[in-house]
């Protein structure tokens, strides 16, 4: 088995964060806008900035006067001076000990400040991102920019930027005393420093291409394992338990190889250093012994000197760490400004008004859209639907059913000279988005929960809605039942998984959200996953009370719904092509006709 030492895993994981594939494509411009952030909090950074100097200072004056002891007891100091000398340096190394504990006390606190504005304003932000955003990204990566890229600002913040300036005005400031007190004894300690990057360099570049393959292979077995947990019931179903495990013994060989090597030679840094900074010791004793003996340099030097070789060395493999670990946090932070700098949802019109209520009188105008300016997904689409009445959205996978709620809903906007959408006589884009959506309710497929109560759940329509409310919407959506029958009813707290209620629950809950809402425009995604006929009952029910009275679009997926609506919308290829009601189109003989024959005795349309 192949030990290893924190040291060994403090190279290990450096190595890998300098290995990411992430670079920053403007350093420069990005290390200014951290700036922008942290000049905020000058006051308290020029105190850091203090503190790093005075413990720099210390640690240099320490040595230099442990050698000045060492020379005057040689001289005949006597107990008393030498009891005075050594209160003296306990001071200093106290005082020394403080400066770092504030300075990193301090820096704690701005990098924590920097790193809450930034995360604030990045949440923030997101929520004013336009819908396209999103859907041209995948969730995860976003998530991951606003933990773990923020995370990293965030620790290298908090440790390195101290690291890095302690480490240079430690490193410049022993070369500068070193020169004054020995110039050849400073050259010859400092031809150690070209050995020592020689050395590094040769085992970072082996260590690099292991820790490449390592990170390959895991992520390959974590992939694996992944799938086939999700997919146990397959594997079993066909009995590829055998194969699968041979498969995983493959894998976890290769990791272990890779994992041996890049631990093995990274094992070797530590061992190195340590190496060197011995053959620099011995260089020193012994010329410096000469020196001294020539009377070139008293005893004192050499005792400080091989102090500083030490405090030496250290801060600069120190730097040489900090450098991977900050080029990784400019790579996170510019990939959180990436997101900051995103055009936000364009503004309302300026000729735009507020809505308070509306009669749910929908016409399309010759509407014709395209997201992304070469393919049409809409072509000149018009209809007009009353106030109250149902209009079902019907046709093939990809047909512009789902396009159409979203220009409706003015997730996507219908470009100067592409038609016009009018609710109640008025031109959408002459009604704020803010105030349009409030007067719209949503049931979607995959009913969104948050990790709350039921009760904020369904409050969710209306924060303003009192309690009696809250079970008033709920019972009006057949929902009441179920929830009582919770461990803790309308306080049952639920996750965003929806885990410990049905799916066919959660669609009432967000019916009962929608009921709290009492918008005028209804749109409804029919659910297509399978439900038990009670609560498909119970679901159906609940809708027809939700529908009343207010104009519902309704994204059908099954044939009973679109029996009853007074308006059915046939689209293929983003064309318009039948509309009229369900007794009409079957007479008509069309496509929607053909589709209803071809679907008779399945449960699902498109
Ligand atoms: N955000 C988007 N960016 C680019 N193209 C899109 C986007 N959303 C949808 N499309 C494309 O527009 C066309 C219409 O999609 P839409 O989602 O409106 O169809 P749909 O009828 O609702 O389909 P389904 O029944 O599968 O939900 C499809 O070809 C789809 O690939």
């Amino acid at each position: 088995m192949v030990k290893t030492t924190n040291d060994d895993k403090k190279n290990a994981s450096s190595k890998q964060t300098g290995n990411k594939k992430i670079k920053a494509k403007d350093i420069k411009g990005t290390l200014y806008k951290i700036w922008l952030y942290l000049a905020k909090e000058k006051g308290l950074l020029s105190f850091v900035l203090l503190m790093i100097v005075i413990s720099s200072a210390l640690s240099l004056l320490g040595p230099y006067l442990m050698g000045v002891t060492v020379d005057r007891l040689i001289e005949g100091w006597d107990t008393n001076r030498l009891l005075t000398m050594l209160l003296w340096l306990v001071l200093i190394y106290v005082l020394q000990s403080v400066a770092v504990f504030l300075q990193n006390y301090w820096m704690i606190g701005i990098a924590q400040n920097v790193v809450l504005s930034m995360r604030n304003q990045l949440f923030s932000h997101l929520q004013k991102l336009p819908v396209s955003f999103f859907q041209k990204r995948q969730h995860g990566e976003l998530m991951s920019r606003l933990t773990n890229d923020m995370e990293n600002v965030s620790r290298t913040l908090n440790s390195s930027v101290i690291q890095v300036v302690t480490s240079s005005l430690t490193v410049l400031g022993t070369i500068i005393v070193m020169f004054w007190l020995s110039p050849l004894l400073t050259i010859l300690t400092l031809t150690i420093v070209p050995a020592m990057f020689a050395g590094l360099k040769w085992i970072t570049n082996r260590t690099g291409q292991y820790f490449k393959e390592q990170q390959k292979t895991l992520g390959d077995i974590n992939g694996y394992i992944e799938e086939t947990l999700s997919g146990q019931k397959i594997v079993k179903m066909y009995s590829q338990e055998q194969r699968v495990i041979e498969e995983f013994e493959r894998k976890n060989s290769a990791l272990k190889k890779s994992s041996y090597w890049a631990q093995t030679y990274s094992g070797f840094i530590p061992k190195l250093m340590n190496m060197l900074n011995n053959v620099s010791f011995a260089v020193i004793v012994g010329v410096g012994g000469i020196l001294a003996l020539k009377g070139h340099i008293s005893i004192g030097v050499i005792v400080i000197f091989t102090t500083y070789s030490r405090q030496f060395t250290r801060p600069l493999n120190d730097l040489a760490n900090q450098f991977n670990m900050i080029l990784s946090a400019v790579a996170g932070a510019e990939r959180v400004f990436q997101i900051m700098d995103e055009k936000e949802e364009k503004n309302d019109e300026s000729q735009a008004k507020d809505i308070t209520s509306l009669e749910g009188d929908v016409r399309f105008d010759s509407v014709s859209f395209s997201y992304d300016q070469s393919v049409a997904t809409l072509e000149e689409v018009s209809f007009h639907a009353t106030p109250g009445q149902t209009v079902a959205l019907v046709g093939p996978t990809g047909a512009g059913k789902t396009t159409i709620i979203s220009l409706l809903s003015r997730f996507y906007e219908v470009e100067q000279g592409q038609g016009h959408i009018y609710i109640d006589g008025m031109d959408i884009k002459n009604i704020t988005r803010d105030s349009l959506r409030k007067q719209m309710a949503f049931v979607l497929q995959d009913s969104v929960l948050f990790k709350t109560t039921v009760r904020e759940n369904i409050r969710y329509g209306r924060l303003s809605a009192t309690d009696d409310e809250v079970i008033f919407a709920a019972k009006g959506a057949n929902a009441h039942d179920f929830i009582m029958k919770l461990p803790n009813g309308y306080d049952t707290i639920l996750d965003s998984e929806g885990q410990g209620i049905s799916h066919g629950q959660r669609q009432l809950l967000s019916i009962a959200r929608a009921m709290l809402a009492n918008p005028s425009l209804l749109i409804l995604d029919e659910a297509t996953s399978s439900i038990d006929t009670i609560t498909e009952m119970k679901i159906n029910e609940a809708l027809q009370r939700l529908m009343k009275g207010r104009t519902s679009f309704v994204i059908a997926h099954r044939l009973n719904t679109i029996q009853n609506a007074d308006l059915i919308i046939v689209l293929k290829n983003g064309k318009l092509i039948e509309k009229g009601t369900h007794d009409s189109l079957l007479k008509a003989n069309g496509f929607y006709a053909g589709l209803v024959h071809s679907q008779q005795g399945k449960s699902t349309l498109a």
